[in-house]
């Protein structure tokens, strides 16, 4: 039986519906898991989250060779991209639902058509979007009976459930932030309008309201964070107001946000307006459509080769055992390639690495861990590879690439933000950086274990330091979960030892990661306990216990002081 475009193509669009169908329940439980302080149901849904989209894909995809085979009928679809095209026209989710076409046409059938007649390369939506952005994402307040009032209205319509611990206070002490803000900034505090976001943005243990004070020249973006007490009762925690605190609430290091929203596209131009050096694809991925956020990746990436002439290389730093990297450097990520033999002590496989970056993906990264994301089968122009890096492609990942024309494809690439090498930013640093960055990296560490994750490998070649002067991990072939782990005291004779593979002694610890005593001096200075194989075991036990620690994205120093 034949099969027309148009059933082919609505037959696509239930597979996205129910797509993102499920990630809107999944979405909208947050508010009760957060008023429940139910930790462990919103870890599970964040990861579940993050996982849905594959198998829906995969799942349409059968459907459809079911239907129509892998052997791929020009003339159904060219007439199928079409029609699909034109169910878009006023659906709220349209870029969403164009990405989820190209992942299932891109499933079935071979590289030779991922081109914009078969499938969305570009977006047809491009400025074009289908939803009046003022209407769909946010409400006004106009300051007009006083600040407190108007405060106090931002907080009721923004429906977060739940009593406050002592809601009067909160708002005071918003207010007093508020024009100290506005006098930093000389803003006339009764002259403006509060625009608010109309979901909360939940995340870990915190539901945070987003939005921008409005004057009439100008706007400021602010969050306010929301934490709950032990009794249930919710407290304002701060007011963050400076853009780079924003964007590292909103960074890269940092798990997906669960915010409601029937249109993506308007919250996240809403959010881009508030950050304006964030790229849609990171806002995408900020709130949970990691997979937009790899389109609008990919198509952020195909603009920049096409305006720029610089050459892919090797990226700068150690060279690692286990993953080929290089980088443009035009541009400010780094692309990893595994390589064909795994060097040095590496005792595992190729799909272990696969595996374990995937397990960081899905993982609360805590803002410690940088977001990947993995792509299947890249074309490169060949022109824009230098000489020495294809000589290293031929030695070292031979398996994972193929030449086609004047076009090299890379089977399989995981792409991360680039950030200077720790090792390297020391060698430059001034002393108060170094102590900065030493100080930052024991932090890192202490707040990758409360997640728990053990790095495996803490040498500071595998951290970088981003723009904002954090320390962030990078390398995760050797991450496994901190309870996996057995932490033991070195014994006192060393022929007593029997050492078993997951055995960690961290009395060495810092020896291993650190070996020049100048920078482990400085950490150890700040974080002593980090040798201690006490203080590994009472963390691990916490994290048995079921208890998520709390880890803040924004500075203890801007936390409100709370009075009962
Ligand atoms: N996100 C990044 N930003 C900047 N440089 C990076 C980044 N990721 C990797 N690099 C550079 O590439 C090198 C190798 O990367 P990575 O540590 O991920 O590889 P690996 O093969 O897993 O290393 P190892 O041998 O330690 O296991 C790093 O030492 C660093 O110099």
């Amino acid at each position: 039986m034949t099969i027309s475009p148009e059933t082919l193509a609505k037959s696509i669009l239930d597979g996205f519906h129910s797509h993102y169908r499920r990630f809107q329940v999944l979405t909208q439980g947050a508010r009760e898991r957060f008023l429940k302080r139910d930790w462990t149901a919103v870890v599970s849904a964040a990861s579940e989250r993050i996982h849905y989209y594959d198998h829906q894909v995969g799942t349409t995809a059968k459907k459809v060779e079911r239907r129509v085979g892998t052997e791929l009928d020009e003339g159904l679809w060219l007439a199928t991209r079409q029609r699909y095209q034109q169910l878009l026209k006023f659906h709220p989710q349209a870029e969403l639902a164009e990405t989820f076409y190209n992942s299932v046409f891109c499933r079935v059938f071979d590289r030779a058509y991922f081109n914009n007649d078969y499938i969305f390369v570009e977006t047809v939506l491009a400025n074009h979007i289908p939803v009046p952005v003022e209407n769909e994402c946010h409400s006004y307040f106009p300051v007009v009976d006083g600040l407190e009032g108007t405060l106090t209205r931002v907080f009721e319509d923004i429906g977060l459930g739940g009593e406050f611990e002592n809601f009067e206070n909160d708002i005071e002490q918003l207010r007093d932030k508020f024009f100290e803000r506005a006098t930093e900034t000389d803003i006339e505090a009764h002259n403006l309008r509060i625009d608010v976001l109309k979901s909360p943005f939940y995340r870990n243990k915190a539901a945070y309201i987003v939005g921008r004070v409005v004057t009439e020249n100008n706007h400021y973006p602010f969050i306010v964070p929301v934490l709950i007490n032990s009794q249930g009762k919710l407290y304002v925690d701060a007011f963050i107001t400076r853009s780079d605190r924003m964007a590292t609430i909103f960074g890269f290091a940092r798990s997906y946000f669960m915010v409601e929203t029937e249109a993506p596209s308007a919250l996240v131009r809403f959010l881009k307006d508030l950050m304006p050096h964030k790229t849609l694809a990171e806002l995408y991925s900020s709130v949970g459509f990691h997979k937009q956020g790899k389109t609008e990746f990919y198509r952020e990436f195909l603009h920049h080769l096409r305006r720029t002439d610089d050459q892919l290389s090797a990226a700068p730093g150690v060279k690692g055992m286990v993953m080929t990297v290089f980088t443009l450097p035009s541009f400010p990520y780094v692309f990893k390639v595994i390589k064909d033999r795994l060097g040095g002590t590496k005792e595992f496989g190729r799909q272990t690495v696969i595996d374990r970056y995937r397990m960081v993906k899905r993982h609360d990264r805590v803002g410690r861990m940088a977001d990947t994301l993995e792509f299947v089968d890249v074309a490169l122009p060949l022109k824009r590879i230098s000489a020495d890096l294809l000589d290293e492609f031929k030695q070292t990942i031979a398996n994972s690439i193929s030449i086609e024309g004047d076009t090299l494809v890379i089977h399989q690439l995981f792409v991360e933000r680039r950030m200077t090498p720790l090792n390297l930013y020391l060698e430059y640093a001034n002393d108060e950086e170094v102590d900065a960055a030493m100080d930052d990296y024991g932090r890192a560490l202490k707040e990758m274990m409360a997640a728990n994750i053990f790095p495996g490998d803490m040498l500071l070649k595998n951290f970088g330091v981003t723009r904002h002067k954090r320390v962030v991990f990078y390398d995760y072939d050797e991450v496994r979960y901190l309870t996996d782990m057995s932490f033991r005291r070195l014994p006192e004779n060393d022929w007593e030892v029997s050492y078993a593979p997951d055995d960690v002694f961290p009395q060495q610890l810092a020896q291993f990661a650190v070996p020049q005593a100048k920078y482990r001096n400085k950490l150890l200075k700040r974080h002593p306990e980090l040798i201690d194989s006490a203080y590994w075991c009472r963390v691990q036990k916490n994290i048995r216990k079921g208890e998520l620690t709390d880890v803040f994205p924004y500075d203890a120093d801007l936390r409100f002081t709370r009075r009962f």
